[in-house]
């Protein structure tokens, strides 16, 4: 990264390029941070009209798992940036890209290892010595039944390539075990392939701890707290409240993990704690969906975090608005023309906000907007978050 940050002009031969690989809800909140900068962005993704390309200067529809695909748009666009936004790209090919000058956010190494459970997890458990769950990994069912075996029940099982807890179950009893290998073969993000087999971990709750590395060092958002079901995130807030040797063992923790990734740009580190005993789950090398919450929570979300760090600008503080929350919108169905009623009476507290994605459809369960609060407690958050998100009504 050069000393001085220099941005020209959209749409000129001197403009500032970010490609982004991926552009659901969250990439759409740092595309338009970068538009406050005066960034010109190029938006892909595997269907059209995903949130950030609405944002975007141009966009893109393809393949992202097809390397060659990847590769042709970015040698066509020449991006000074590319920064991936979900797990399901060709990531061994930003790695080449890396080789050959294109810079990958935050690093090609970093996305290629975390975009798949097997590589995040070795790295940590193996390398970094970090507690984690027991686990195994298995490409075939005669192995995936061997790893039950050997981690033993209550088990999570979920693809290596995947998010949202799509393809991921919880097994308590014999009875689910066939079913959950079915599922992990039909239900991740990047098709079938190898899997994950972690022992169940009892905490007292989880949180997510953003760390932001950036040109001026690493700097920790306030401790995230969520409520998850079937491995999707349903409530967020912000701060958990956690006890203060459980917090520095999070921070150190976090910062191991991110060191060792490098590059510049916010991290979202997941964490299992049971009293003063953390356990690192996984880490995301881009804003996290729980972080949705500090669009309310901090002067600057983790979006406009992500957009100062991979520019190279300074974060000289984050500063608190108070205890907040998020809540989802998560209809089920089937429609490529949903509406949405009822914001007047969400909005109608104060301290709330609300952010529809403006995602073309939905087949099946979908993460189409999510309900903001501020309150006096983290609980009065929570309740107006909630409320907020249920005074949505969706019609398909
Ligand atoms: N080993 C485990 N023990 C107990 N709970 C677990 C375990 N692994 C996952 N979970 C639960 O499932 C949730 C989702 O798991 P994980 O974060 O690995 O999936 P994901 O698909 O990557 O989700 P996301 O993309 O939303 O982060 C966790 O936040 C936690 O609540
Ligand atoms: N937990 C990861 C996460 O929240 N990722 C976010 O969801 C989008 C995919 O949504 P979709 O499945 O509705 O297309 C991704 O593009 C990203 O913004
Ligand atoms: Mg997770």
């Amino acid at each position: 990264m050069v000393d001085e940050v220099r941005i020209g002009t959209p749409l000129t031969d001197g403009a500032f390029r970010v490609l982004f690989c991926g552009s659901g809800e969250l990439g759409k909140e740092v595309v338009i941070e970068l538009q406050r900068y005066g960034v010109e962005v190029i938006a892909v993704d595997r269907y059209a009209n995903a949130p950030a390309m609405q944002v975007a200067h141009r966009s893109y529809v393809i393949d992202m798992l097809d390397p060659q695909s990847l590769r042709s748009i970015v040698e066509l666009e020449k991006p000074n940036l590319i920064v991936p936004e979900i797990e399901a790209i060709a990531t061994a090919e930003l790695v080449k890209l890396e080789q050959e000058g294109f810079q990958v956010i935050p690093t090609a190494r970093a996305v290629n290892l975390t975009m798949n459970r097997e590589g995040i997890r070795r790295l940590a458990a193996e390398t970094l010595k970090l507690p984690t769950s027991p686990y195994r990994f298995a490409g075939s069912r005669e192995e995936y039944l061997q790893a039950v075996k050997e981690v033993g029940l209550p088990l999570v099982v979920k693809p290596v390539m995947s998010s949202s807890g799509k393809g991921q179950s919880t097994v308590t009893s014999e009875g689910g075990i066939e079913a959950a290998w079915d599922y992990a073969q039909t239900g991740g993000r990047a098709g079938k392939g190898r899997v994950i087999v972690e022992g169940f971990v009892d905490f007292d709750y989880e949180i997510t701890l953003l760390t932001v590395r950036h040109k001026g060092g690493i700097a920790f958002c306030e401790p995230i707290g969520h409520r998850q079901e079937d491995g999707d995130y349903r409530e967020s807030w912000q701060p958990q409240a956690m006890g203060a040797r459980a917090l520095e063992r999070s921070k150190e923790i976090a910062r191991s993990v991110v060191e060792d990734l490098g590059g510049y740009g916010i991290y979202g580190v997941e964490l299992f704690i049971k009293g003063e005993q953390v356990w690192f789950s996984e880490v995301s090398p881009r804003p996290h969906d729980t972080g949705l919450v500090t669009l309310i929570s901090q002067d600057l979300s983790e979006f406009a975090l992500h957009a100062r760090a991979i520019l190279g600008l300074p974060v000289p503080a984050i500063r608190q608005n108070g205890a907040s929350a998020s809540a989802v919108i998560l209809p089920e169905g089937e429609s490529s023309a949903v509406s949405f009623s009822g914001i007047d009476l969400a909005l109608a507290q104060p301290d709330t906000q609300l952010r529809l994605f403006g995602k073309p459809g939905l087949s099946g369960r979908r993460r189409m907007g999510v309900a903001l609060a501020r309150g006096n407690t983290v609980s009065e958050a929570r309740d107006k978050a909630t409320l907020a998100a249920s005074a949505i009504k969706v019609t398909l």
